[in-house]
Parts: C-alpha cells; structure tokens; sequence
C-alpha cells in the first residue's frame, strides 16, 4: 500500500532486501554491508577512498584524478547517513563548507566541483550532481539527529542550496542549475545541455515536500519532467543514456561524451532507487530489462565504450565494476525479470575495486550494496 507525501506523489515505505529475496542470508547479507562501508571508510585496505583530515574533517578522494570532488564529497555524506555515521557525516560536510563552498563571483552559493587534496580550488564552477545529493544527504540528516549550530543546521543548508540551484540568475547573479522553462537539470549552470546521470526524480519529489515553500511546486515538475526526460534519452532498444544529451535528448557528442560511458552507468542505478522509493513505473521496468540484457552476456572484462545504440568502441570500460554494480541496482525495478538475479549474483561474486582507478567503481558499489540490502531509505522528519 503506497503513502501520501501530500505534495500529490506517494512512496512505497517499503526497503526490499533484494539480496535476500535472491536468497543470500540475512546475516551474511548485514555483514557484507559493514565490510564494504569499513573498506572505504576505515582501516588500511587498498579499497580505501575516505581519509581524515585535521581535527574535525574529512575527505573523499578520486584516486584515479587525485582530487576531491563535489561528487564524492555528497556521496560520502550519503552513505554516512545511511549508515548512521554522524561522525563522518560531519567531518566531510565541514571539509567542504571549508574549502569547496563559493562566496563571490557567477557561482556564489554552489560548490567548486574539484579541489586538491589541501583544500585549493582546482576549479571555479560546480557540477549539479554534487548540489543535488547535498541537499537530499543534508535532509535526511535533520531529520536522523536534528540540526545543530551552523554549518551543522542541515535542514537551513539544505534549503538555502537548493533556493539557489533554482533562482541563481533571477536578478543577474550567475545561472540557475535547473533550467527554468523546462525544469530539466543542466550539466553545468552556464549551458544548454544535461546529462543523464544527474536526473533523480525520487529526490525531486522530497525536494518538493521538504525545499521553501515557494519551490515547491518547481521541484514536482522537475521530478515529472526528469522521469519523461529519461525516456528520451535512453535508447529505445539498448536503454544505453549517452553522458551528455541535448534537452530533446539526442546524444550531445560536441566534445565526446555523446556516448554511453563512465557518467551514463548510474541511470541504471537511478532507476532502481526510483521504482524502490516511489514504485513501479512500466517504463522503467522495461528500461531497466533493457540494459540488463545488453550487458547479460558481456562479460565484465569486455565491457567497453558503447554508442547507445549498442555499438562497442576498442576503448575498455574505465569502471567495470561501477558499471556492474548500477546494473545490479537496476534489480529493484526490474526485479521479476529475465537478468535482475544473474546481475545481483555478479555484484556478490565481484570484490570491491583496489588501484588507482577505484573511487568511482567503489563509490557505485556501496551505493548498490545499501539499495539491494534494503539500506538506502527515505528518512522522514521524526
Ligand atoms: O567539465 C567538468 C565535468 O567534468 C564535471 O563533472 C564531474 C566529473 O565527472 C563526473 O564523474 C566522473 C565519472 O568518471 C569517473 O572516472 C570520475 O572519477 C568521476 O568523477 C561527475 O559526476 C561530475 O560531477 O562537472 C563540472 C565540469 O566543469
């Protein structure tokens, strides 16, 4: 039985335990979780992705660019209220007020997108996938332990980032993040273009129960327009997204990213926490069988660059095992289908990712072993 948000939409309430309805027992279940959170976040392992910092903070590190992004930065906070780690939730949120926060200049109010590992700005403007999972990271915060004194009133943070991912440019202050006349996330404030990967409808409808009044209803059309906007974007035959597509959809391969490639494998996994949090939408059960069987009898060695059309390039996928781990994600919407076990069993049998190249992978994967485990939940105000 769904549940009114009284915004018009509903969610299921409901956390399957994919794994265990694949029949994985419950306690080894629990505790692969906790392994995978402890080989990212704490002891000596090569999987190891967070690392502490001074007194009180903390930061997640792409160790295949050596930097530290807006994106692992609100992944991490994600996953640590997941995981009930106020600790670490506050230690990574406190590096990134510190160093990765903007106060002057067309993007005051976002994030530097990629920093160095001492906190300098490697770049002056943001990437609205890191915005977005802030803002929901920080909700759920306030409402798992309260808010606290600035920076640490979640709720206050929260809402003040996403006024200005709207309204930034209203009186010629830089650009908005979310593309006024269509609601459509944007790649980058100053473009005309998105990418598929950072449309989260399931979090637009809590922006819209949770944001200033006022923008409420701006963040229920954008949970609309995204689910529809994804339906134009993946291929009808494949469902392979390209990285980058223009507002009609159609693949925007300007500068090569008009492909299915690192950015596009989280589409699959996107869908998944969807049809979890907010239910069964046909479309992305199909969508999600599609992608299933494309990559049904590839194996995880031989994945590669794809048009989204199906047709493989030379170049050798840069995360197999993130692109693994989306599709196994795409269980919980696809889960009475032909591939939705075989794809969950390949996220069982893969180890974490160790070298250079595994932030992506390892950040894609925890994300997949909380949503299939039941773990990645909607946290409601007490
Ligand atoms: O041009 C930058 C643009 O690159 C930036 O995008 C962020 C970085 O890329 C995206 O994820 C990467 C996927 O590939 C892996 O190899 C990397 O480790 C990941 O970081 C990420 O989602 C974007 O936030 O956005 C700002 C633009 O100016």
């Amino acid at each position: 039985m769904m549940k009114a948000l009284g915004t018009g939409a509903y969610y299921t309430g409901k956390y399957r335990n994919l794994f265990e309805q694949f029949g994985y027992h419950n306690e080894e279940i629990e505790k692969r979780v906790k392994d995978t959170w402890d080989k990212l976040f704490e002891g000596d392992d090569d999987t190891r992705i967070y690392y502490e910092a001074g007194e009180n903070m903390g930061y997640l590190l792409d160790t295949g660019n050596l930097d530290v992004r807006t994106e692992g930065m609100s992944y991490g906070m994600m996953m640590a209220v997941q995981m009930g780690r106020k600790d670490i939730f506050d230690r990574i949120w406190s590096w990134t007020m510190s160093y990765m926060y903007m106060e002057n200049g067309e993007n005051a109010g976002y994030f530097a997108w990629s920093c160095e590992i001492d906190g300098t700005k490697r770049s002056n403007g943001p990437a609205p996938d890191g915005e977005e999972y802030f803002a929901l990271a920080l909700f759920f915060a306030s409402h798992r332990w309260g808010d606290g004194l600035a920076p640490f009133d979640y709720s206050v943070q929260a809402r003040n980032l996403l006024h200005a991912c709207v309204h930034k440019g209203e009186n010629n202050d830089g650009f908005p993040m979310w593309e006024p006349s269509n609601h459509l996330i944007k790649f980058i404030p100053n473009c005309d273009f998105s990418d598929p990967s950072y449309h989260l409808p399931h979090f637009y409808d809590l922006f819209a129960l949770w944001a200033n009044p006022e923008d409420r209803e701006f963040w229920g059309k954008a949970a609309e327009a995204s689910r529809s906007y994804l339906q134009l974007s993946c291929h009808q035959a494949t469902g392979l997204a390209p990285e980058y597509a223009y507002y009609d959809g159609t693949p925007n391969n300007e500068r090569g990213y008009g492909h299915f490639f690192s950015d596009s494998y989280r589409v699959a996994a996107n869908i998944g926490l969807d049809t979890e949090w907010f239910g069964v939408d046909e479309w992305q059960r199909e969508e999600a069988n599609r992608i299933q069987a494309f990559f049904a009898d590839i194996s995880p060695s031989d994945y590669r660059r794809y048009t989204i059309a199906g047709e493989p390039f030379e170049e050798k996928s840069l995360h197999p095992v993130g692109l693994l781990a989306t599709n196994a994600m795409a269980s919980l919407a696809s889960a009475d289908g032909p591939n939705a076990k075989v794809m969950v069993d390949l996220l069982w049998q893969t180890p974490l990712r160790t070298g250079e190249r595994r932030y992506y992978d390892n950040c894609l994967y925890l994300f997949a072993m909380l949503a299939l485990s039941g773990n990645f939940r909607i946290w409601m105000p007490n």
